[in-house]
């Protein structure tokens, strides 16, 4: 192992964090352990195989030693013997090839089938975590964890029990056959490993674990800066605040420089020990010596000198390969724990015995709710939502919209008190049913890279082109989806790309296409767009009238036509009524209906109280 190694080790799992100490964890351990266990019939065979391979291996290497000592001894040699050595040797060799192939082979069918189980894993638990959980989570992150992670326990499974192997079997067979020619020869052919062996405690002072941590935070100082440079870029660009991002860049990238070098120091003198005292020159050097010392003292046959140069660098190469074995299982172990960590995810209970809802009025009954167990965002709402009406919720920013809108289609679920939906609590309907009525649209518009028709009919696969033409026109995108290149059968995100908006809109479409008698909404701010607006304004306005709709009003126009505003305001219910009412109260919803006036041309009013032509409702 040298330094460029040990970099290569730790550069191999780029942790953004410091993860040094959990090499060793347990939890990885016992993770992995769960995960072997249906397969360990298949690992033990791979083990086994290995370490016949090993043992079989030593055969043609004792096989020249021997031929050499026979040959080179005075005297004819006797032929059978010599035969049945040459014999032995290529059945060795023959038995070695077999048997590590067969090994390898049933290693990486084992690692294949322990991937694939992760993999089955990983996916069924992330179809079962909260909804809201991976707004938390970077896809990238999720990405790392299925992908790289899994492919990470690869070494672990298909090679380092190999390696161990051959580290274990391989020097304790060599010593008892050298051992049996020269104790004395075999004691100074131990030198090299003895040498490495003692370096090892000076790998693992506090000094090298605290330049450990520290190289892993500097590199942690980097990728952040590279990522938030990146991600930021065009807004440091626009505001020209592009010298400054750079900057903090260069200062992670200085900052690495010396600490790696600290690290590198601290590391490569011991490392390059480790690398002379077991590399060839060395180790025969070293036989080579004490051989030469005996032979002339007339304690050792010349021909006996071969075996210990043979074997004496077979005994130094496991213990090298020890040291990348070490590194993958340290590795798999970071990568293993990463992946404990979501499977570990507490998965949204599905009820035993699901019960089906009485209709679709919707009521939240004391409800709290906190992302963190010391914030509370929602703090006792008690609201009731009429089928047939549409209620807006408005308020600041941060105030808990998103939040509370999220409780009813279970993203969460409310850590006291309960929302019902036909008077039955959401945790005790199965969530089939509970998607079948309740659908949404948010800002955050996830389409997936298939057709724009499969894209609306996610939620009614069955549904005809037709039923789906009516839902985008609805939408307000059936237009743009013509101008597409191949209409409706256009792949989104590769033959073309849509706008925000324009992907709300296809949200929408999808939305109204799964008619699901509850519908939540979130207005859009963030792509807002005349189109947009009217195509949201139409849908709410042309929905039949049975409909559950609760909506996050940005709009006076939304707000306008709403049956009950809900003012929101550090997560209470601070007002509550019909819009007009709360006009008229001149409390918080007519201080927001007046600061969003201003902010427009003309006279928009609920209920047809200030605009004029407006209906009231
Ligand atoms: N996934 C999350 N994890 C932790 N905290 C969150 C999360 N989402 C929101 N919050 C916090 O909860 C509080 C309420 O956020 P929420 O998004 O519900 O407010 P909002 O009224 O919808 O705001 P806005 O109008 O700006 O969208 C905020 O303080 C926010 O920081």
């Amino acid at each position: 192992m040298n330094a460029t190694d040990l970099a290569q080790a730790r550069k191999r799992p780029a942790p953004p964090t410091k993860d040094a100490d959990g090499d060793a964890d347990p939890a990885a351990g016992r993770t992995m352990t769960r995960l072997l266990r249906p397969h360990l019939r298949s690992f033990a065979a791979v083990v086994v195989l290995q370490v016949i391979g090993a043992v079989a291996g030593l055969a043609p290497l004792l096989a020249v030693a021997e031929l050499g000592r026979i040959l080179l001894s005075p005297g004819p040699a006797d032929r059978g013997h010599v035969w049945m050595v040459v014999i032995t040797g290529a059945a060795g060799l023959f038995v070695r090839l077999l048997f590590t192939a067969a090994a390898s082979g049933l290693g990486h069918v084992l690692d294949g089938q322990v991937q694939l189980a992760l993999r089955r894993q990983l996916a069924a638990r992330l179809g079962h975590v909260p909804i809201g959980w991976f707004s938390r989570r970077r896809t990238g992150e999720l990405a790392k964890v299925v992908g790289e992670d899994v492919s990470a326990v690869h070494p672990f499974i298909a090679h380092a029990p190999g390696e161990l192997v051959a580290a274990f079997v391989v020097p304790p067979a060599s010593l008892v056959y050298l051992f049996t020619i020269d104790w004395w020869l075999t004691l100074i052919t131990l030198i090299p490993v003895a040498m490495a062996v003692a370096l090892v405690p000076l790998l693992m002072l506090p000094a090298r674990a605290r330049e450990q941590e520290e190289f892993d935070a500097a590199m942690g100082r980097i990728v952040s800066s590279v990522v938030e440079f990146v991600q930021g870029i065009a807004v440091v660009k626009a505001f020209g605040g592009s010298e400054r991002a750079h900057r903090a860049f260069l200062t992670a990238a200085d900052d690495f420089v010396g600490i790696f070098f600290t690290w590198v120091r601290g590391m490569s003198l011991v490392a390059a020990g480790m690398q002379l005292a077991l590399s060839p020159p060395f180790v025969l050097l070293v036989v080579l010596i004490g051989g030469a010392a005996l032979i002339t003292s007339g304690s050792l046959a010349p021909a006996d000198l071969l075996p210990f140069l043979l074997l004496g660098l077979e005994l130094t190469a496991p213990v090298a390969a020890l040291g990348h074995g070490f590194d993958d299982m340290t590795a798999a172990g970071r990568a293993v724990r990463r992946i404990k960590e979501v499977l570990d995810v507490r998965a949204l209970p599905e009820p035993a015995q699901p019960v089906t809802p009485q209709g679709h009025r919707v009521e939240l009954r004391g409800v709290r709710f906190g992302y963190e167990d010391d914030r509370e965002v929602l703090r006792g709402i008690d609201l009731v939502l009429e089928p047939g009406t549409v209620t807006a919720i408005v308020g600041p920013s941060g105030s808990g919209k998103s939040t509370l809108v999220r409780l009813l289609p279970r993203f969460f679920d409310p850590t006291h008190g309960s929302v019902l939906l036909g008077g039955v609590d959401l945790r005790e309907i199965g969530s089939r049913e509970l998607y079948r009525t309740v659908s949404f649209v948010f800002q955050d518009v996830r389409l997936l890279r298939a057709s724009v028709a499969d894209n609306i009919a996610l939620a009614v696969p069955r549904a005809d082109r037709d039923e789906v033409i009516r839902a985008a026109r609805l939408a307000g995108i059936h237009d743009r989806v013509l101008g597409l290149p191949r209409g409706y059968d256009t792949i989104l995100g590769e033959e073309a790309e849509l706008s925000g908006g324009e992907a709300q809109r296809v949200s929408l479409a999808r939305a109204l296409l799964a008619d699901a008698p509850v519908l939540v909404l979130d207005e859009a701010t963030s792509f807002a767009d005349p189109q947009t607006e009217q195509a949201v304004r139409r849908a709410l306005a042309t929905l039949d009238g049975d409909r559950t709709i609760l909506v996050i009003a940005h709009r006076l126009e939304t707000v306008a036509d709403a049956d009950t505003v809900v003012v929101l305001e550090n997560g209470s219910i601070v007002e509550h009524g019909k819009p007009a009412d709360l006009l008229e109260q001149d409390g918080k919803f007519a201080a927001f209906w007046r600061s969003h006036r201003t902010a427009i041309t003309g006279e928009i009013a609920p209920h047809g109280a200030v605009r004029q032509g407006d209906e009231p409702r």
